[in-house]
């Protein structure tokens, strides 16, 4: 068996030797009752449910569910185990540890896929006669959605007309009709601007999206990885080690070679139809609210046999939508604000911000050798982020000291609440893009797509100029080392 980064298949066996899977053998109705459990999983860091056994598989087990593949875990020495084995790190590896590996391969050398002839995910093929999306136990997620949400953790491989990228990426996409889905295909995404060149050239977009891939991509596939960077070479080089690829039956495009699920077709850069409502990230599902949006044809279905379809039931606190979009994107921002000789430390999106805000940790040091100002500073950080693409997501961006850790929330909201005066230390954006996916943008009072954005100072003046002035009033500033020792050391003694 491969390694779980390697193989979706070794990672729910993973799962299941860590004690973290649920395999559920009764039958369930993929008809919001795998949701509703999927729901009550991830809201209290339970376990990941296997589900069997549902209403409508198909002779050859198609399919299987996979729920929470990659939300919390519930034992805090583990929080981020699911993440962990994603990247074949250890369980107990820190967020920092998550993003660190994510990062890393920026600075080594691309590793280009293997070809393979084939592999487990050939070992059945539908055409369209043989398979229809709605009896097959496609998902519906929440009660007001505007169709089954068949696609939330599988990933999209699209390649430019000129064949010189080749992009994955996770986009939603829901059941259309029997041979047809139908999902957001929008800019600043990479899909967006690849289906924009094939729509220049008046031909549909080949497509495939590949369910149950190695955990290592689909970690790729959801990070704003640079324009023109291709993520099957870029995962190799993160894993040191290069993807299986094999080709589609029906077009030219590569897919991992163990997925679980492939579909392939072409995007329709005509045929729009009703996408949508959809319960999203940010913990809304808006009645209604649909959108015209591309259709996908599905021309073939290639898969294993009891394939294991993964599905992220988003919405509130805590679920794939949180434990990747943000710290992926804030990785990324990071990495952008580094590269271009900013003394950044740490870069994170906290949780309970839902992923509309990063953290960002400032080496004051450095700052202080900079002789800036506030503004000038705040506005650099604005300038590279807010009109960039990886920041398109983030709504705020907080600057605070080295004293505070950008991983834990009750620091950043004490660095937030106490160091930065409303409005004062706040630098506004409202000429930059805006995510209209938060619902005070595309439900709000004001533009949907602009605006709406801050840099949140967070830094006291003094953290510019002779640095911090201040002991934090708390068992670990405000006591001698030694004392603190002492206490720590008569714990039991007092009685506690
Ligand atoms: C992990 C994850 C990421 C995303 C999504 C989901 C999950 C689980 C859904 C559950 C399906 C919900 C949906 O909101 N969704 C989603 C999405 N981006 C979109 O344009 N459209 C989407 O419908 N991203 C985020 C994108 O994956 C990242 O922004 C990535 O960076 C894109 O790749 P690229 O264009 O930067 O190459
Ligand atoms: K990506």
């Amino acid at each position: 068996m491969a390694l779980p980064h390697m193989e979706f298949r070794a990672f729910v066996q993973a799962l299941k030797d860590d004690g973290d899977l649920v395999e559920i053998n009764e039958e369930c109705d993929p008809n919001l009752e795998v949701s509703a459990i999927i729901r009550k999983v991830v809201e209290s860091d339970e376990r990941a449910p296997l589900f069997n056994n549902l209403k409508g598989q198909n002779g050859n087990g198609l399919w299987r569910i996979l729920g929470a593949p990659n939300s919390l875990r519930s034992d805090k020495s583990h929080r981020y185990g699911r993440l962990a084995r994603h990247l074949n790190l250890p369980p107990t590896s820190t967020m920092k540890q998550i993003l660190d590996k994510m990062v890393s391969a920026k600075t080594t050398a691309p590793i280009p896929p293997k070809i393979v002839e084939t592999g487990p995910c050939k070992e059945f093929r539908l055409t369209p006669d043989q398979f229809d999306l709605n009896q097959l136990p496609s998902p519906t997620l929440h009660q007001a959605d505007g169709g089954k949400y068949i696609q939330t953790y599988g990933m999209f491989i699209v390649r430019s007309p000129d064949g010189k990228w080749t992009n994955w990426s996770i986009a939603r996409a829901m059941v259309h009709d029997k041979n047809h889905l139908v999902g957001p295909v929008v800019m600043p995404q990479h899909i967006g601007v690849i289906h924009n060149l094939w729509k220049e050239k008046g031909q549909d977009m080949p497509y495939a999206l590949a369910f149950g891939v190695p955990p290592a991509a689909i970690m790729a596939a959801s990070m704003p990885l640079p324009d023109g960077l291709t993520e099957a070479e870029y995962i190799g080089s993160m894993v040191n080690s290069p993807l299986e690829l094999v080709k589609c039956e029906t077009n030219d495009l590569f897919v991992p070679s163990t997925s679980e699920i492939v579909f392939e077709g072409t995007c329709s850069v005509t045929e729009k139809a009703s996408e949508g409502p959809f319960g999203e990230m940010h913990g809304y599902v808006f009645k209604g609210n649909s959108h015209l949006m591309p259709v996908y044809t599905v021309n073939m279905i290639t898969h294993r046999k009891d394939p294991i379809m993964p599905v992220s039931a988003c919405g509130r606190l805590t679920d794939e939508t949180h434990t990747m979009i943000g710290p992926l994107a804030a990785a990324e921002i990071g990495y952008i604000l580094k590269s271009n000789g900013l003394p950044i430390k740490e870069s994170f999106s906290p949780f309970e911000s839902q992923v509309t805000w990063v953290a960002l940790q400032v080496d004051t040091e450095k700052l202080r050798a900079m002789k800036t100002t506030a503004e000038a500073f705040c506005r650099q950080v604005g300038d590279l982020i807010f009109r960039g693409k990886p920041g398109f997501l983030i709504h705020r961006l907080l600057l605070v000291g080295d004293d505070i850790n950008v991983y834990d929330f009750k620091e950043v909201i004490w660095a937030f609440t106490t160091r930065c005066r409303p409005v004062m230390d706040e630098y506004s954006y409202e000429d930059a893009p805006g995510f209209p996916l938060i619902p005070y943008m595309g439900h709000g009072n004001g533009p949907a797509t602009k605006g709406g954005k801050l840099v949140c100072d967070c830094l006291l003046p003094v953290e510019y100029t002779t640095g911090k002035d201040w002991e934090a009033a708390d068992f670990k500033e405000s006591f001698s080392p030694e004392l603190q020792q002492k206490v720590l050391g008569r714990w039991q003694a007092y009685g506690f």
